[in-house]
């Protein structure tokens, strides 16, 4: 897991390192790190980093400050550097230590942005942690400069560190270096994409509260997924009941189970009318028609609101309460729910729920996620390049590769986690059901990867790669 921790915490936690610590300290650290990996990136872009040039953008705040002695490091490293000030104030101190070293400084001015496109590396200091709203109007221009390397020092300037909302313009970066930990900004989608490679620099802060937001990583599904033991037997593996597709959908009843038998379920039966049934048993003989006993439910994929039968059993199925998958068509008129039951929206679908609109989920998917969450109890994933869950913790699933926007994926996602549902030890756990809805999109984005590699792939390749995807988790096969 990757570990974020919010502003607040942040700060609580940095302001006990510098009681302990001669003034400045902490500055000093996190400038040592940022110059380092700004060398880094000159040597490797532009091939060392004598004589390169060197654009640093400082604004106000202590984001400005690291900036500004990075500045100064790179200049006695003998770069040619030039500090914008994008504020009236600037970092007292900082700024007369670039200058020491030789940095140039003079304000912002309109039209600035082709003194950035010309430098071999860009370093954004205009704001962090106390920045969001975007990059001001001055600024806007900048996040269409093309040409530098992007270095941005804690976040991308204008992003907030929070919720990773993006509301306006914002300077990319190819590497975000950061302090102490991560924030969640780094984590949530869309924001993620913005920061580029991502480097957590140790500058000495310890005993750091719980993390407000996690990525799981693939090493942490490999830990957690459901193997067979000797004493297993199919029930007691987890058998999942699938509740998809009707008349009209066929597909979804087939790619849901696909995926549930081979995420490794102990067995999994089918509840729908006799077409698909037949279409189900045809692509997988081991499926079971009708209800039974189940350890989790998926419910949805494929049914339409003008199914009453496939309604019926969606219905009947959540009374039950076990864990369940609530995906498409079981999204709408949701009864009463539990932390158990594990809602997988779209962006678009879970505006719906809220009565929002789309874009706004997709500029601020915690929020909205959050939301749902609340509202409802059940735990919330929703579904994007990265992958948010919203329950007893914050999860994320980094970036599925794109090709995974194909019609049917979602119905994959939906058997694979009805799998890692019902093989959970203590269902009644809302942290271990939020950590296998993540577990499951780390999964389906690692089988999406696989089916990729050799060309477009299809809904139901993604399903077939999914034993695959799951030996191939580092740790593995040390389990
Ligand atoms: N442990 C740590 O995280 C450490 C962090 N350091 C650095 O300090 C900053 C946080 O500094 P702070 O002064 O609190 O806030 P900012 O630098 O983000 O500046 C706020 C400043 O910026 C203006 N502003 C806000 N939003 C925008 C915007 N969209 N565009 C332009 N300007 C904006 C706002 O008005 C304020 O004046 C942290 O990120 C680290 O970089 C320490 O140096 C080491 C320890
Ligand atoms: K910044």
């Amino acid at each position: 897991m990757i570990a974020a921790h919010t502003v607040e915490d942040v700060r609580r936690t940095e302001a006990a390192a510098m009681a302990a610590l001669p003034p400045g300290t902490l500055m000093q650290r996190a400038a040592a790190a940022l110059a380092v990996a700004c060398a880094d990136v000159l040597r490797e872009s532009a091939g060392g980093v004598n004589g390169r040039s060197v654009v640093v953008l400082a604004g106000a705040g202590d984001n400005g400050g690291d900036a500004l002695l990075a500045a100064a490091r790179l200049a006695r490293r003998g770069a040619a550097v030039t500090a914008l000030l994008t504020a009236d104030r600037v970092h007292d101190d900082a700024l007369a230590d670039a200058h020491r070293a030789g940095v140039r400084s003079r304000p912002w001015r309109a039209g600035d942005e082709d003194v950035c496109a010309a430098a071999d590396l860009l370093l954004d200091g205009i704001a962090g942690i106390g920045g969001r709203g975007g990059l001001r109007p001055a600024f806007e221009g900048l996040s269409a400069v093309d040409g530098p390397a992007v270095v941005a020092v804690d976040l991308p300037s204008g992003l907030d560190a929070d919720t990773g909302a993006v509301t306006g313009e914002v300077l990319a970066a190819d590497l975000t270096v950061t302090f102490g930990t991560a924030k969640p900004v780094h984590l949530l989608g869309p924001a993620a994409a913005l920061c580029g490679r991502l480097l957590v620099a140790d500058i000495g802060l310890t005993d750091l509260p719980a993390a407000a937001v996690e990525r799981v990583e693939p090493a942490d599904v490999a830990a957690r997924w459901r193997r067979p033991r000797p004493s297993d037997d199919k029930y007691s593996r987890g058998v999942v009941g699938v509740v998809a597709g009707g008349p009209d959908y066929t597909g979804a009843a087939v790619l849901a189970v696909q995926a549930a038998v081979r995420a490794g379920a102990g067995m999994v039966r089918y509840v729908g009318p006799a077409h698909p049934s037949e279409l189900v048993r045809h692509a997988r003989p081991e499926v079971v028609a009708g209800p039974g006993r189940v350890q989790a439910w998926v419910l949805g994929p494929g049914v339409s609101p003008d199914d009453p039968e496939q309604r019926a059993h969606v219905r009947e199925a959540l009374r039950g309460g076990e864990p369940a998958v609530v995906d498409a068509g079981a999204l709408a008129d949701l009864p009463a729910l539990g932390p158990q039951h594990v809602l997988t929206p779209h962006a678009g679908e879970l505006a719906r729920l809220l009565g929002a609109d789309r874009s706004a989920v997709e500029a601020d998917p915690l929020t909205h996620a959050r939301r749902v969450h609340e509202e409802t109890g059940a735990t919330v994933l929703l579904k994007g390049t990265v992958t948010t869950v919203v329950g007893a913790r914050v999860l994320t699933a980094a970036a599925a590769p794109a090709w995974l926007a194909t019609a049917g994926a979602g119905d994959v996602l939906a058997g694979i986690l009805g799998t890692a549902l019902a093989g959970l030890r203590d269902p009644h756990d809302p942290e271990a059901v939020a950590c296998a809805a993540a577990d499951a999109a780390v999964l389906h984005g690692r089988a999406a990867a696989l089916a990729s590699a050799t060309g477009p792939l299809a809904a139901l390749d993604v399903a077939e790669a999914v034993p695959a995807a799951l030996t191939s988790l580092p740790g593995w096969d040390a389990l």
